[in-house]
């Protein structure tokens, strides 16, 4: 695999292709041309061509990628075909939001333990996961041989608890609080803010 050297910017569109393909796949489509995966996302179908060929030749020139084939690969490039279990941290308002959300259940990532510092919400019920209390984390952590942390709680704790994750054996962070955390390099970190989004739109109607 090429991968080594793929642009942040291609391994950011990996996980669209594979969202288009599989609701392509849901409506029956066998096949699809670089041009229709493309034309369904807003990118041109050369760059579609460019980013799939990092990892190898798939689809036939003048045919188009086979759907259900191309949805392997993706899984397998993705990392979902591990059917990642996510721990997530702050049951409030967003940490309900997500845990309530079905899509990341579908691509193989399951949010399927919840922890929280209050003590009303521990031992409470969120979607499927029940609400553990902080002090457990490490067993949950540990027991289950979770990778995959979420940090939805004030910014004020963020740090803290990214490093009782860390310690717990937590290698990856979805963070959503709205500061910058310190971690060391073999901890990847994503940051989302849906602030900016938003901005951004102001931005564009003020300009
Ligand atoms: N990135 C985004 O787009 C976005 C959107 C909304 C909220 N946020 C951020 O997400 C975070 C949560 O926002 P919210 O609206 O859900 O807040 P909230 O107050 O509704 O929920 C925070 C939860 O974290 C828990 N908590 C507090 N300290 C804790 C600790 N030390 N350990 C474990 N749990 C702890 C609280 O008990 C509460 O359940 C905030 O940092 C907020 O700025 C980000």
């Amino acid at each position: 695999m090429k991968n080594i050297t793929t642009p942040a910017t291609t391994v950011e569109r990996l996980p669209l292709y594979y969202r288009y393909l599989q609701k392509m796949d849901s409506q029956g489509v066998e096949v699809i041309s670089s041009k229709e995966l493309g034309d369904g996302l807003g990118i041109p179908s050369t760059q579609v061509r460019k980013d799939l060929s990092y990892y190898g030749e798939f689809g036939r020139r003048g045919v188009g990628y086979e759907v259900s084939d191309l949805m392997k690969n993706l899984e397998r490039i993705l990392g979902l075909d591990n059917n990642w279990e996510v721990v997530l941290v702050g049951a409030g308002n967003l940490g309900q939001a997500l845990v309530n959300y079905g899509g990341f259940k579908k691509l193989g990532l399951d949010i399927s333990y919840v922890l929280d510092i209050d003590p009303d919400k521990v031992k409470s019920n969120l979607g499927n996961a029940q609400v553990y209390s902080m002090k457990e984390l490490r067993r949950v952590v540990t027991d289950n041989d979770i990778r995959i942390g979420i940090i939805a709680v004030p910014s004020e704790v963020a740090q803290q608890v990214a490093d009782e994750l860390i310690d717990g054996g937590i290698k990856a962070i979805w963070n959503f609080a709205p500061i910058h955390l310190r971690v060391s390099e073999d901890i990847k970190v994503r940051d989302e803010d849906l602030s900016i989004g938003l901005i951004s739109l102001s931005y564009y109607l003020s300009n």
